[in-house]
């Protein structure tokens, strides 16, 4: 790695133009526990290590960039969660915030369930051994064959979203010769207090029938009617990135009220309710996540609240977290390539990845940390923005952060937090292969995706 110098950039004490960014840390080496996966220190060079594995030795072996996962972490949060619901309820992985064969193994062994939103989710978890009963089905648009697959598998649950899936399904499931366990997703109207494209209980979008309407008490009369469904529960997920339990409140409320609605009108008492994933995680330090203990209890006062208030019988619990999960486990390595000061502005640190790899900056305006990875630094803080290196100005990766004046290109910097929605949603735009995922525990590294070749793209290209 070169170490050649370059013009030092705008500094904090220079000038601090508009954006939205805290002050410059007291100390730009430090490594904020709550936004670092639990392994990751500095050994006694300032290095950056991972599982024990330090990321001069991982970028020579692996490349950049390139997600290190670290394994432990990821099994650790695993079984809090599943301590914190206890034997009473249960708990599903959201796979879409990154599958792979290995996690689908972690999960079966730490006793998590998983939940599932496609054929290629369904396909990967069954492939990697994951018990049938334990997947629930999810998607506001389910084809055929997805339902299909899932019905002939013996999913445990597929979580129905519209009149048309109802039938769809009763029909396959009636074809099948099976009588498929159910549950039907509701929009409850909350208003979650997180960016728009990822709040999913207001009225005005795509997912699950609302309540207001009537439209998901017609939704339960409809599958009570129906011999090849069995109607276990209500779904309800108010979206994503959430750090307050208030809108789970009104949601139990109200899928309570629903619970109870069907027990007057139909004399049926469902034995469960979801109320989904979205619990938030801190990206950086400002952000303060609740512990999963503490989120268990909170949920299961406010379920045992509302059904005591309701005369129902407390039914079984269970929720979807996916990025709580996964999302604080892994980080993105990058070589740092060009670097770009501009006067009274800020440093354009170009790196060799970009919305690739995390498009989370530039689709929700995600805030990120990063630091310098292959060293420590004592030059004074330079305020810097993280770019890619694709044909785009929003190719941002972190929007404002404070990097030290003396990074020179070839430094790697490391971006925490990225193991949620990152690879899972990773592109080829400007035909870049897809970089490699690497979990690391114990003094041992090994890829559990590997990193996509030109040749991988070519492939597909048979024109
Ligand atoms: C139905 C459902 N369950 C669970 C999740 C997981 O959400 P998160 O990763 O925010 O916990 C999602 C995504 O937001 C979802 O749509
Ligand atoms: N992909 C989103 C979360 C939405 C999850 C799916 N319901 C994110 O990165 O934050």
């Amino acid at each position: 790695m070169s170490r050649s110098a370059h013009p030092a950039g705008p500094r904090h004490a220079d000038v601090l133009p508009e954006g939205h960014y805290s002050p410059p840390p007291a100390d730009l080496n430090a490594l904020d526990p709550r936004v670092w996966a639990g392994s990751v220190r500095r050994d006694k060079r300032g290095v950056l290590t991972v599982g024990g594995r330090d990321v001069l030795a991982l970028a020579e072996e692996f490349g950049t960039p390139a997600y290190f996962l670290d394994e432990d972490d990821f099994r650790a949060r695993c079984r809090a969660w599943r301590d914190a619901f206890g034997e009473g309820a249960d708990v599903y992985y959201a796979g879409k915030a990154f599958l792979s064969r290995a996690v689908v193994r972690w999960l079966t062994e730490e006793g998590l369930n998983l939940d599932v939103c496609t054929g290629g989710e369904l396909a990967t978890a069954l492939s990697a051994g994951m018990p049938a009963e334990r997947i629930a089905l999810h998607g506001n648009n389910k084809s055929t064959q997805e339902l299909e697959r899932a019905i002939e598998a013996g999913v445990g649950r597929i979580v129905l979203d519209s009149f048309q899936e109802i039938a769809r399904a009763a029909h396959i499931a009636r074809r099948l010769g099976r009588r498929q366990p159910v549950q039907l997703r509701v929009t409850v109207g909350v208003e979650a207090h997180t960016h728009e494209f990822i709040a999913t209980a207001h009225e005005d979008q795509k997912f699950g029938l609302p309540l207001a309407e009537g439209q998901a008490a017609e939704g339960v009369r409809r599958v009570l009617g129906l011999d090849s469904l069995e109607l276990t529960g209500i779904h309800s997920h108010i979206g994503s990135q959430i750090f307050d339990t208030s809108g789970f409140e009104v949601a139990a409320h109200r899928v309570v009220g629903l619970l109870a609605q069907t027990r007057d009108e139909h004399g049926v008492e469902l034995p469960e309710i979801d109320l989904g994933g979205g619990l938030g995680i801190a990206y950086t330090s400002a952000d303060d996540p609740a512990e999963p203990s503490a989120i268990a209890r909170s949920l299961a006062q406010i379920v045992d609240r509302e059904c005591a208030s309701a005369g129902l019988a407390v039914p079984r619990l269970s929720v979807e977290p996916g990025r709580a999960v996964v999302g604080p486990t892994a980080f993105t390595l990058y070589e740092v390539g060009t670097l770009k000061p501009l006067e009274g502005l800020r440093t354009y640190v170009s790196v060799d990845g970009g919305m690739s790899d995390n498009i989370r900056t530039a689709l929700y305006d995600a805030e990120y940390s990063v630091a310098l990875a292959s060293r420590t630094s004592e030059a004074p803080p330079m305020l810097s923005r993280v770019v890619g290196k694709h044909c785009e100005s929003g190719d941002i990766v972190v929007r404002d952060a404070f990097l030290p004046a003396d990074l020179a290109p070839g430094d790697l910097l490391a971006v925490p937090a990225t193991g949620a929605y990152c690879r899972s949603m990773a592109s080829n735009y400007n035909h870049v292969p897809r970089p490699p995922v690497v979990a690391v525990r114990d003094g041992e590294a090994r890829t559990i995706v590997r990193r996509e070749t030109e040749e991988d793209l070519l492939r597909l290209d048979v024109g």
